[in-house]
């Protein structure tokens, strides 16, 4: 709703309620224009000011609203119509947020005044929209076109004294907002309105509107990665500089339905939700968010300066949380601490542009050592060293030792038994998985493991940790691989045979990437560097040394084996660090891959030398298998309980492994195609494929087809406890 006061004897106050964000819903817009016609009515109302509760403006349209199969039209529009040709002035006091629909009310209003904590953005594109309440008109009319395409196209929040600078508010104030925009209410009675109106501006001229405006569109195609959303504002923005405001306002019109109806908003609104969702953690046993604290980290420890260790200090850093940061001697340790220095340097460099500043000279925030014992004061531990179990457990029993009862001891693993290690220390309720993705202070993903023993409080500590850290914590049981990688396995298996049937690398790199992927499986694994699955195939004796003399070249434990990342492997060809891989590069280290003709033959003669009869396989075959098989790994995680739903799946594959948003998750892309479909396909490729395991169909999956494909929010309901290994 709204609440409707008076402020001041002639200044009518319009307080937007609907926590805990001031959402716009039917009912709050209903009020909002009440308040306005009520105020509009009476005569001793001299101006009006339009607030939100809980110092928040508010956080635009309520997004569960357009997925709901009520929605009608765009109630908004013709309200800030309304706000805009009120004869009396309105003010808009943004606190907190002012997002989307809640920008678009300010920009109704003749005046606005800004706390300068606040931030104001057009979020709409990341929601697969765009801002469909006249926004795309009003806003480069007030502060051009140039930064009107940069905030609508990439729905950046941006902070109250940038807003300032470009115009887009009248005033920054540091007291309080409610009161200053009252004051500047009364001051501003009686002056004409007329100027004060958006919708009656000139867009501003440039002089050279057409090439900017054709550069610009290349380049919000080119960061748009297939998603739609971002092309349409900027077509938007486009008629505002063409078109009088109302054709403007009808084409915007016309652009938002067709947003709203693409399957992209749906997908995009599904993991906005699914991403908030997986913050409410709970675990087989009972434990959940809601009845665990988590403890203050006020102090923290990161063990390996290795690739992933220093971008883990980045991260603490950027945080405000203090680090110790030790290596196993002082070489090493000289080695990282220049690296991290150079890191956080770039990123005080990249905060500066935002007006923030990085404090990573003070020992008391970084302290680098080679000295475990530093480590006794420490709130919580990230060991960060090679994928080796021995070690881990070496370090941990040490650790167990030194640090203080209270501190938590995290292990950075992509795969090891959170358990296993655990056991080296006297406190395992104290032991968790944090699994980090590279580089650990861009990506966003965070995946916290629980072990057997890990207590609630750890569990909260993590994830609490993670949203310090700007990150999503999304909470997994422990298995081999966990649940990114896990499913990760069978697909990038499926791309290898795939490849030993008769593709070529860059074909099926080219379909997954067309499908939306940032990076194909192969390109992937030549940046990741081949020598690191080798080193794991080897100690799990899949090849190397301890592969029992006669075992068949492609086949392991009866199962289809590929020894081809192997045999590039011992080719010395690890991917981008040695030049060549899966595609050659221009030198060791370099970036740009290209096919390989070194390669081609190379698959030529070993399908010869194993009687693989080369065949062509088309796009569709491609597609399915690689990503039928995730999916399919996917429901077997569900079925075990690792995960506690399929938007933790989709939240991980979006966040960690470059899954195209826009199509909302490996498991919300299953709901999309149909679970029979997906089924009869499995059926189809693992009759064909009888010796590959990850393309029988999943139980689970079965089980959902028989009960009638429902709907994704259903699919835990039909999970047995029994099959819960936790
Ligand atoms: C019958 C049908 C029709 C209904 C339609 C009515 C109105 C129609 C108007 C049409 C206008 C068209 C053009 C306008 C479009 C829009 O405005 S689209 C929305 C644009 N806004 C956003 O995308 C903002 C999204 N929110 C955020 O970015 C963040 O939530 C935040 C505001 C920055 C706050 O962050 P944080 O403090 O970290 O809290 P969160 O955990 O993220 O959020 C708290 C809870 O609030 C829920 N929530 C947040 N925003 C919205 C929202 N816009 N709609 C609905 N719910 C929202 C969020 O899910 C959290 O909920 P819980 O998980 O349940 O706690």
């Amino acid at each position: 709703m709204a609440q409707y006061a008076r402020g001041a004897a002639a200044v009518a106050v319009i307080r937007l309620h609907n926590p805990p964000v001031n959402a716009l819903s039917l009912t709050v817009l209903q009020a909002l224009e009440d308040g306005l016609k009520r105020a509009d009515a009476d005569p001793s109302v001299k101006a009006v000011m339009i607030c939100g509760e809980n110092g928040k403006f508010s956080a635009g349209a309520d997004i569960r609203g357009f997925s709901s199969p009520k929605r009608h039209g765009v109630p908004l529009g013709p309200i800030i119509s309304l706000i805009e040709r009120s004869e009396k002035p309105v003010v808009a006091a943004i606190e907190g947020i002012a997002l989307g629909g809640g920008l678009e009310v300010a920009l109704g209003c003749h005046y606005r005044i800004a706390h300068v904590k606040a931030h104001m953005g057009f979020p709409e594109v990341t929601i697969g929209l765009l801002p469909g309440a006249e926004g795309t008109q009003r806003l480069p009319r007030l502060i051009g076109v140039p930064a009107a395409l940069d905030i609508i196209t990439t729905g950046r929040h941006i902070p109250a004294t940038e807003a300032l600078k470009l115009g887009l508010v009248d005033e920054v104030v540091e007291e309080n907002t409610v009161e200053a925009a009252i004051r500047f209410a009364n001051k501003v009675i009686g002056q004409p309105l007329g100027p004060r109106r958006l919708s009656l501006k000139p867009v501003p001229k440039l002089p050279n509107m057409e090439a900017f405006l054709s550069e610009a569109l290349v380049k919000v195609k080119k960061q748009a990665h297939g998603c739609l959303a971002p092309e349409l504002c900027f077509q938007a923005v486009k008629a505002a500089t063409e078109q009088p405001f109302a054709d403007g306002v009808r084409k915007e019109r016309e652009l938002f339905n067709i947003l709203l109806t693409s399957g992209q908003a749906q997908a995009l609104q599904y993991a906005f939700f699914a991403e908030r969702e997986v913050q409410k953690w709970t675990t087989p046993n009972g434990a959940s968010w809601k009845s665990t604290s988590p403890q203050p980290i006020r102090k923290a420890a990161v063990i390996g300066l290795g690739t992933m260790g220093r971008g883990i200090v980045t991260s603490l850093v950027k945080a405000n949380i203090p680090v110790v940061a030790l290596e196993q001697n002082v070489e090493y340790l000289n080695m990282g601490r220049k690296a991290v220095m150079l890191l956080l340097e770039r990123e005080a460099m990249k905060m500066e542009q935002g007006a923030q500043t990085l404090d990573f000279h003070n020992p008391a925030r970084l302290q680098f050592t080679v000295d475990f014992d530093v480590l006794h004061d420490v709130d919580l531990v990230i060991e960060a060293v090679f994928e080796n179990m021995a070690l881990k457990k070496e370090i941990f029993h040490k650790l167990s030792r030194i640090c203080k009862p209270g501190a938590f001891l995290c292990t950075n693993t992509s795969a090891l038994n959170i358990d296993e290690i655990a056991s080296a220390t006297s406190r395992p309720h104290q032991v968790i998985g944090t699994h980090f993705f590279s580089p650990a202070h861009v990506m966003r993903l965070l995946e916290i493991i629980y072990g057997h023993h890990t207590s609630p409080t750890a569990i909260a500590t993590a994830v609490q940790l993670a949203k310090a850290l700007k990150k999503v914590g999304v909470v997994v049981g422990n298995c081999f691989g966990f649940v990114g990688n896990r499913m990760m396995f069978p697909y990038v298996q499926q791309a290898v045979f795939l490849v030993e049937e008769g593709s070529r690398p860059e074909a099926v790199d080219q379909v997954l990437e067309d499908f939306g992927f940032k990076i194909g499986p192969f390109r992937m694994s030549d940046l990741a560097g081949l020598d690191v699955g080798w080193r794991s195939r080897k100690g799990q004796g899949l090849t190397g040394a301890s592969l029992p003399p006669g075992t068949p070249a492609r086949q392991r434990h009866g199962h289809r084996y590929s020894p081809l990342p192997d045999l590039l492997c011992e080719n010395s060809r690890f991917g981008q660090k040695t030049g060549k891989g899966w595609y050659q590069y221009e030198k060791a280290g370099g970036r740009t891959a290209k096919p390989d003709p070194w390669l081609h033959n190379f698959l030529a003669q070993y399908r010869d030398t194993h009687h693989i009869k080369t065949r062509f396989i088309d796009q569709e075959e491609i597609l399915e298998r690689c990503l039928f098989s995730l999916i399919n790994e996917g429901f077997d995680i569900l079925a075990e309980g690792i995960a506690a739903g399929p938007e933790h799946l989709d939240v991980i594959y979006i966040n960690g492994y470059g899954w195209p948003k826009h199509r909302g998750g490996p498991m919300f892309y299953a709901s999309t195609i149909g679970l029979p479909r997906i089924l009869a396909k499995l059926q189809k490729y693992s009759e064909a494929h009888p010796d590959v395991p990850g393309l029988q169909p999943s139980a689970f999956l079965k089980k959902l087809v028989a009960m009638g494909n429902p709907p994704l929010k259903e699919w835990m309901s039909y999970q047995s406890r029994q099959s819960n290994k936790l």
